[in-house]
């Protein structure tokens, strides 16, 4: 046996919503999810334990969080499967358990009996390793004796260790739980070759999707929008949300009694989900940047605060939905538009993004009245792009104020400011649920890039974290090995981070 025989690796992107907070709740809108080049992998590979007998070990370890390990014991009865986590662990990790619990208890049913004990006879090893961007490397900077920038960032090896456990750690935003969960789910119903059980590529898909999206749910206690799942699964995406009564009947404990119930609701072919993916790419040149703030805002707070106001205040709610809906439209429509433009002519539209890059988004409405004919599409659209993103950024303020939650918070807005005063800023915002978490920037060069960083680590209200991620180029899920994708090779030739994954 090689070294890779038998070993699945699957990984899913972070991501980060530039439009529809809150709205993207509501089936009514859409937001727009771009995928990261951060991504969360999933290895599984034989265990090393040598009874043939049940029950079998599966062991878990996250090496970011000193080796986290769970161990689970699984034993097999017919068509059902009895699952326990281990008493033995120090803290159990519900995310992976109910991942774990619900996979195989669909896959006893999906999969002939002699496919499962013989991918289950030595055990099963899972490793669960995320892109350092999804934690803050402040803590290993501050080890290593450097400030926090770009530069010092890549200095850091591929999955660091975060220097604290999974409940202490201070996450990104990028969606590691959504991202993580779609990663496993997908890897475990790849290891058992389940994953091409239903007709074709497009319902596999959907498949994986929804039962991802189920088990990230049941793990977070409610049904949220779910746009981190989908684009964990299909990368960036305008999303329009699935109708939560798919799940409600199965979001309880109890779910797990009747697998046959909850097969039918995540079967593509038994249950229509009325989910909305429609492909996104950022047009050429454009590049996402983000950075991580260190006052971190709470999630559910922010939404629960939001919700309500929109509750008691009805009418005023609503006009300023409608109102932010058709900006964040038009914002992806023009987004759209350029990258039209971008492929009918790329000499012209290189030549644009280059001028466009050399001074302020403030300043580009002088630059389409110099071009000799006055019909430089491009400029015109970067033009249009950057006055309705700032539209957009005045709706979260007055949503801020109206219901007197910090969405866009005068910090940010200082911040979002300065970066926009930067010569090839197209547009510059806070991300999904905004509150003091994080920012984004959309670029249109490298010199761009290095002035927005020289903003953030120049900022002295808050300590502006910058992340290497940019927008994901491979999209949604990827198999990077396993099951024909180059089993086999010697290790030297598999990418670094799969080099990486091998030997942790
Ligand atoms: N490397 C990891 N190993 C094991 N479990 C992990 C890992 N990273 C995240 N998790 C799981 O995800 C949970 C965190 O989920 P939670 O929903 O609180 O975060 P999140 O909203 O996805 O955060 P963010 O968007 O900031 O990344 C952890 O408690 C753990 O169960
Ligand atoms: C506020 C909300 O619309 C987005 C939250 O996004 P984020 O986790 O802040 O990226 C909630 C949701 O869509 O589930």
């Amino acid at each position: 046996m090689t070294f890779t025989d038998r070993t699945t690796i699957v990984s899913a992107p972070g991501k980060v919503l530039l439009a529809g907070g809150y709205l993207v709740l509501d089936p009514a809108f859409s937001g727009l999810v771009v995928a990261t080049d951060a991504r969360f992998y999933t290895l599984i590979r034989p265990g090393h334990h040598s009874t043939t007998t049940e029950p079998y070990k599966v062991v878990v370890r996250s090496p970011q969080f000193n080796n986290a390990t769970w161990t689970y014991w699984i034993t097999l009865q017919g068509t059902t499967m009895d699952f326990s986590p281990s008493k033995e662990d120090e803290s159990r990790n519900t995310f992976v358990e109910l991942a774990l619990n619900y996979s195989f208890a669909m896959l006893a049913r999906l999969v002939p009996a002699e496919t499962l004990t013989k991918t289950l006879e030595s055990g099963l090893e899972i490793v669960i390793a995320g892109n350092n961007d999804f934690y803050s490397q402040r803590k290993e900077l501050e080890t290593r004796g450097l400030d926090l920038n770009t530069e010092s960032l890549t200095q850091i090896p591929l999955f660091a260790s975060t220097h604290t456990t999974l409940s202490k750690v201070h996450k990104t935003g990028l969606g590691s739980s959504a991202a993580l969960i779609t990663s496993l789910v997908a890897a475990i119903f790849i290891h058992f070759d389940a994953s091409k059980l239903q007709q074709d590529h497009t319902t596999n898909t959907q498949f994986l999707h929804n039962v991802a999206q189920f088990v990230h749910c049941l793990a977070q206690g409610k049904v949220g929008s779910g746009f981190d799942v989908s684009s964990a699964v299909w990368g960036s995406h305008t999303y329009r949300r699935f109708s939560p009564e798919v799940l409600q009947s199965v979001m309880h404990q109890d779910a797990i009694q009747d697998i046959p119930a909850l097969l039918k609701i995540v079967t593509p072919k038994e249950t229509a989900w009325d989910n909305v993916v429609v492909p996104f790419k950022l047009a050429p040149r454009l590049h996402l940047m983000l950075a991580d703030i260190d006052a971190g805002s709470h999630t559910p707070t922010l939404v629960s605060n939001v919700l309500k106001w929109r509750k008691t205040k009805p009418e005023e709610a609503n006009g300023l939905w409608s109102r932010l809906g058709g900006s964040n439209d038009k914002v992806v429509e023009l987004l759209k538009e350029l990258d039209q433009v971008a492929k009918s002519n790329i000499v012209a539209y290189d030549r644009s993004i280059q001028k466009a890059s050399t001074v302020a988004a403030s300043a580009w409405t002088g630059l389409v009245n110099q071009t000799i004919t006055n019909e430089d599409t491009t400029l015109e659209l970067l033009v249009k792009i950057h006055a309705e993103f700032l539209t957009v950024r005045r709706y979260l303020r007055e949503m801020s104020k109206l219901s007197e939650v910090p969405v866009e918070p005068e910090e940010q807005t200082r911040l979002l400011d300065a970066c926009m005063t930067v010569p090839g800023v197209l547009m510059a915002g806070v991300p999904g649920a905004g509150g003091f978490d994080a920012i984004f920037c959309i670029v249109l060069s490298d010199e761009s890039r290095k002035g927005v960083e020289g903003v953030w680590s120049g900022f002295q209200e808050m300590s502006v974290g910058p992340l290497l991620c940019q927008e994901s180029v491979e999209g949604g899920l990827v198999v990077e090995l396993g099951h024909g994708h180059g089993d086999n090779k010697p290790l030297s030739e598999y990418t670094p981070t799969v080099q990486r994954l091998l030997q942790l």
